[in-house]
């Protein structure tokens, strides 16, 4: 449904945002693309919905070139781009219903349709008030409601659940889920790893506008040196403790200054947790877990895990704490 191949995107002052990249959507899929700031996501989709030019490479959507038919692109996919939608004196009823109609719908099928995403996005108390009074998480749900309105055969969606709550969060990816199911391909930015590793079918990861790795997030896990990791906290900070010759490591640990994680084999569990207990019993750690290795670490290894303002975030709230190599 959406095909993309060799694609490269060289802006004007010469940053190339997009070097070489292929990937495509089938009908039906959930893709996650994931790749920390300014690895090259929305400039991606923005080729694909016709508002940016590529330099070179191909798209095809549903067999359409945005390049050469822009305006049949911008039907073909619906966009839910990453800014607020702009909503000032405009109720999200009004903004889903307008889009509706402007994809297509008549008057009633626009309002009905309005109506579910509203129930289905719990959006109810909000429906019919004016944007400047909303919620970022509110207008959130809005933008994806405007694009989930009468969406088009590939929808794209740019970390939809940001600013929004856990309860609705969860509403959202059964809506993001129930597009796929109706035939449609979707491909959504999100920095959150956890929940694409739980909600999406397949991820992609990208980092200086290249693919760095792509599968399901089993696929990704494999890539995982071991597949258990020691946590340990510190009780000190910048007192981590060296690791001892028996504990046999499956490569080179995350640290920061209070939190340290292991990559270790299971065969290792034991020995790791004699070692986290004595640990403990010194005083010398406040806590540790033994933990199945996650597409976080996978990502972390692939991208660099630099805690810079421009370093990847995992969960939000992270990005304080993440974890260093
Ligand atoms: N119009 C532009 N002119 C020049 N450089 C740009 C332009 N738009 C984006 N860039 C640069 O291209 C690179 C990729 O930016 P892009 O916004 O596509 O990344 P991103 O992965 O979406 O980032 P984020 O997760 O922060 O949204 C960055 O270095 C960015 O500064």
């Amino acid at each position: 449904m959406l095909t993309i191949r060799d694609l490269v995107k060289r802006y004007r002052d010469g940053t190339r945002a997009n070097d070489g990249i292929s990937l495509s959507v089938e009908a039906g899929e959930v893709v996650g693309l994931l790749g920390h700031n300014g690895a090259g996501k929305t400039t991606l989709i923005n080729q694909v919905a016709g508002l940016v030019v590529p330099t070179s490479g191909t798209i095809r959507v549903d067999g359409c070139d945005p390049v050469a038919e822009p305006a049949r692109a911008r039907r073909v996919v619906s966009v839910m781009p990453q800014g607020h939608a702009p909503l000032t004196g405009v109720t999200p009823r009004q903004a889903i219903r307008t889009m509706a109609r402007i994809r297509g719908l008549d008057k009633r099928a626009a309002a009905e349709r309005t109506g579910e995403l509203i129930d289905a996005l719990d959006l109810g108390t909000w429906a019919d008030t004016t944007g400047e009074r909303l919620s970022g998480g509110i207008r959130r749900l809005t933008a994806y409601g405007m694009a989930a309105a009468e969406p088009g055969r590939v929808a794209m969606l740019d970390e939809p659940t940001n600013d929004v709550d856990p309860v609705r969060r969860r509403l959202l990816w059964r809506q993001i889920r129930a597009l796929a199911d109706r035939g449609h391909a979707v491909l959504l930015v999100t920095h959150n790893v956890v929940e694409a590793e739980r909600s999406v079918d397949r991820i992609v990861v990208m980092g200086a506008g290249k693919v760095l790795a792509e599968g399901t997030a089993a696929q990704l896990r494999s890539r995982a040196p071991g597949d258990l990791r020691l946590e340990l906290t510190a009780a000190v900070p910048d007192r981590l403790p060296e690791l001892p010759a028996r504990l046999p490591v499956e490569g080179p640990p995350l640290v920061t200054s209070r939190r340290m994680a292991v990559p270790i084999a299971s065969g290792a569990a034991s020995t790791a947790l004699a070692w986290a207990q004595e640990l403990r019993d010194a005083g010398q750690i406040d806590e540790f877990a033994l933990v199945p290795v996650g597409l976080e670490d996978v990502y972390l290894q692939l991208v660099g895990g630099e805690d810079t303002p421009g370093g990847p975030g995992t969960e939000e709230g992270e990005k304080g704490d993440s974890l260093v190599a």
